[in-house]
């Protein structure tokens, strides 16, 4: 089993952002990292990527510390970004070569559940949900040993939902995996731990009524009793 540490991290733009912050992932684990707009959960993924560095503290593969060239050298972590990064005007078919040259890997992107419908397409012509699959499949189908995921389910109709939800569990046998999003429910369908990112420190999550108390929701369907959970009202639902 491989550990990927984040050990005593801070990082300050014109406000402190993330501070002493710890953090452990283990492959096989799939992680949620949840926070208010602007907590600093896209700067923690890009410190734990390399691509940008911590003021003060350091990442780690179980004991050894990681460089941002080591990390990029030696593929251990492939990083889904926020934002689309596929050429717009190539053919999903013509991409994949990009990514994967052994063919087995090429196989499974392109067989892979749903793509056959948009194979053809340029990456301009595709749907939001067909395109941040296709991201997820590019990206998670590397060796690497751990993912990181930038809202993978933002603007994503539910049928592709299915998918990610589908391929981010099967990837889950031979990685672990951070994710982060605004898409709580879906992100709680395929985790094993939570954080919540509050003051530049994570708090741990086990539910949505967690996520109610530390303030990061207003209301949520309570499962068993039907109404709206609020920190101070309930209000009555109809239970048809
Ligand atoms: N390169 C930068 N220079 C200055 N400030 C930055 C930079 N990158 C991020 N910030 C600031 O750091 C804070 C955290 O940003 P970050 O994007 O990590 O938040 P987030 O939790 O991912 O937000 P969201 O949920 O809106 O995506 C924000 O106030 C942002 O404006």
């Amino acid at each position: 089993m491989r550990i990927l540490h984040a050990r005593n991290i801070h990082k300050s733009y014109a406000d402190n952002i993330l501070n002493d912050l710890n953090f452990q992932c283990k492959t096989g684990e799939v992680i949620g990292i949840f926070g208010r707009n602007g907590t600093g959960k896209s700067t923690f993924l890009k410190i734990l990527f390399g691509k940008i560095k911590p003021d003060q503290g350091s990442i780690h593969l179980n004991d050894r510390e990681l460089t941002s060239s080591s990390i990029i050298s030696e593929k251990l972590i492939a990083y889904l970004p926020q934002d689309s990064f596929l050429p717009k005007n190539t053919t999903v078919q013509d991409i994949i070569p990009f990514f994967h040259s052994d063919g087995e890997a090429q196989d499974r992107i392109f067989y892979a559940k749903g793509v056959g419908n948009f194979a053809s397409r340029k990456i301009k012509e595709l749907a939001i949900g067909q395109l941040r699959y296709l991201e997820l499949l590019l990206v998670g189908n590397l060796d690497h040993p751990f993912l990181l995921l930038d809202e993978p389910f933002f603007m994503v109709e539910p049928l592709y939902k299915e998918y990610i939800i589908e391929l981010i569990k099967e990837l889950k046998a031979r990685k672990g995996i951070v994710i982060t999003d605004h898409y709580y429910q879906d992100v709680l369908k395929v985790v094993s731990k939570n954080f919540l990112l509050k003051n530049g420190n994570l708090v741990s999550i086990s539910s949505e009524a967690d996520l109610l108390a530390e303030g990061y929701l207003k209301t949520y369907k309570h499962p068993d009793f039907l109404y709206f959970a609020d920190l101070n009202v309930k209000e009555e639902v109809s239970s048809k």
